[in-house]
């Protein structure tokens, strides 16, 4: 029997506390919604400049307080609004760690009882201080992890000094994880390497790597069956709960209509999907690099020349910079466009989704930012891999060495992707045998990721096993990736209730923020000056 939500147990109540970016947002309300579905009541706490930035969006849901059936509240990060935040984000992320834990604390104090009304906390990774707020309220905490569970390996072994890693005097150490390939330099997460200039980063995971303890749960946006070594290597370590993939429920099914909850930061050029409805079934190029990236000038000029070459279809996206750089950077060669309007399409933005899911897509020329991996997965395309920063270079091997669906471009003596290499992997992942090859470990992981998050697959039973555990219900303490730790605090621990919610229907939820609202776009890969030092 469907029921009411107004009718759910208040005790069976979490509250999600995210870092107030797209790539940090939609993962976590995504996750709200499958604990939604569970019985459990959902709340997500943003920072208010996030609450902000709704407000000035001129669109219908703007300020909504609730999306979904999720709950929104917001806390302030300490800084005015009118307040710069990606002119130093170390300075912010810093401000954030000392501000937002009182803020927190005070909000969970009034609105639910002292927490007492809370059965957990659900964090991610740029506000690990939320463990220390919910342990001062005795309640439990989760992480959501929004990276492959490999870069987590990473950073444990990195942040607990597990390994050696490269240093300036020693820059070509290789790191052997268990469950993982050998990772040479070029294929570890930049944020380890000598070269990496974000200090607060460094300090954020640092600490909170070394006090893994103060979580209980680690949830991953990734599902068992893609990171089954690394997930089994880990389980010693911490009680991994894989619930992902957390993209939305259109990439999920083949039904149409499939109904999303999630953040939109700008304003995409639907009219690409009227271009793409009038290309050949499996023709079509798609290369972005996601909402924070901007190439330099060379590398935007090597993809124009190599896209042109291969006289293939193409749709680029590329988002203009926030302040143009001097240099040219994410700039098209001057009259690129006219040259290629019979040819391709380039955009500011697009309906990722929409793109991905389109049967003329082929392939994707990929900056490897984790969430549109994930997306990628589950469209069954494969990849061409062009990693700038983070994750992205472990991704990019992820993608070549562990789940075997797509090519990464390599590098000339001088460090420089020519056109020809991209032209050369255009080539060889849309023709011949290699090309068969991947497209059948494409679809393969594609039907498992549909599955992993279908009902009884591996994500959902993840998702279940935390719903009973928070809930004191009776699943199976001994887990299936490693043993609860048991520090659920007792008094925490209520009857579970099961509620079966009924499914709102209509073209999605989303909380429209479709303004620049990242706080981090001017956070350059290395190549390009970041803003900040
Ligand atoms: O808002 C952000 C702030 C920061 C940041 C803040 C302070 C620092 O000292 C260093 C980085 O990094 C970010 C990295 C991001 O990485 C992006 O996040 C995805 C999901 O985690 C990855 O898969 C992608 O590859 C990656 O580009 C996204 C952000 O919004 C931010
Ligand atoms: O033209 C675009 C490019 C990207 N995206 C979305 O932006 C997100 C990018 O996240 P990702 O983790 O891949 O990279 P980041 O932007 O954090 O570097 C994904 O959900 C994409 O679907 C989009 O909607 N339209």
């Amino acid at each position: 029997m469907a029921l009411p939500l107004v009718d759910m147990p208040e005790e069976n109540h979490v509250l999600l506390v995210s870092f107030s970016s797209q790539g940090h947002i939609n993962p976590m309300l995504r996750l709200g919604k499958r604990l939604l579905s569970k019985g459990l009541h959902v709340t997500l706490a943003l920072t208010e400049v996030t609450r902000d930035r709704m407000l000035k969006s001129s669109t219908e849901s703007a300020g909504a307080s609730s999306v979904s059936g999720i709950g929104v509240v917001f806390f302030s990060d300490g800084l005015s609004l009118d307040y710069d935040r990606k002119a130093n984000l170390d300075f912010y992320i810093e401000t954030l760690g000392k501000y937002g834990p009182v803020n927190l604390s005070a909000l969970i104090r009034d609105r639910y009882h002292g927490g007492k009304k809370l059965v957990c906390l659900i964090a991610n990774p740029f506000v690990p201080w939320v463990a220390d707020v919910a342990s001062e309220l005795g309640i439990p905490c989760a992480l959501l992890w929004i990276q492959p569970y490999a870069i987590f390996a990473i950073y444990d072994s990195f942040y607990n000094k597990r390994n050696r890693f490269p240093t300036v005097d020693d820059p070509d150490v290789r790191v052997h994880l268990p469950g993982l390939p050998l990772m040479t330099t070029q294929d570890l997460p930049s944020f380890v390497l000598p070269t990496n200039p974000f200090n607060a980063f460094m300090k954020l995971f640092s600490g909170f790597f070394q006090h893994l303890e103060k979580f209980q749960w680690v949830l991953g946006n990734s599902f068992h069956e893609l990171e089954r070594d690394v997930v089994d290597s880990l389980s010693e370590l911490c009680s991994l709960r894989p619930v992902g993939p957390l993209v939305p429920m259109a990439l999920l099914s083949d039904e149409q209509g499939g109904q999303d909850v999630g953040v939109e930061m700008w304003k995409s050029e639907d009219s690409c999907i009227e271009w793409l409805d009038r290309q050949a079934p499996r023709s079509v190029v798609y290369v972005s690099f996601g909402s924070i990236v901007v190439l330099p000038a060379k590398q935007m000029e090597s993809i124009a020349v190599a896209l042109k070459n291969t006289k293939r279809p193409f749709l680029w996206v590329v988002k203009p910079p926030e302040k143009p750089p001097a240099d040219g950077a994410g700039e098209l060669p001057l009259g690129f466009t006219d040259e290629v309007t019979d040819q391709g399409r380039v955009v500011t933005w697009c309906p990722q989704i929409k793109v991905l899911s389109h049967p003329a897509i082929a392939c994707f020329v990929t900056h490897c930012g984790w969430n549109s991996m994930l997306e990628t997965i589950c469209s069954g395309i494969p990849m061409i891999a062009y990693p700038q920063w983070s994750d992205q270079p472990t991704n990019a091997k992820l993608i070549t060495d562990v789940f075997k669906i797509g090519l990464r471009l390599n590098k000339d003596e001088g460090g420089t992707i020519t056109s020809d290499e991209i032209e050369r992997c255009i080539e060889e992942v849309m023709v011949g045998a290699r090309a068969e090859e991947l497209r059948k470990t494409a679809d393969e992981l594609k039907r498992a990721a549909r599955e992993a998050a279908g009902p009884g697959g591996s994500s959902d039973r993840a998702i279940q096993q935390f719903v009973d555990e928070v809930t004191g219900g009776d699943g199976d303490d001994s887990g299936e990736y490693g043993a609860s730790k048991g520090n659920c605090h007792e008094d925490q621990i209520h009857d579970e209730k099961k509620v079966d919610v009924e499914e709102e229907g209509g073209e999605g939820d989303r909380l429209s923020l479709h303004m620049v609202m990242d706080d981090a776009t001017e956070v350059g890969p290395p190549g390009r000056t970041p803003s900040i030092d």
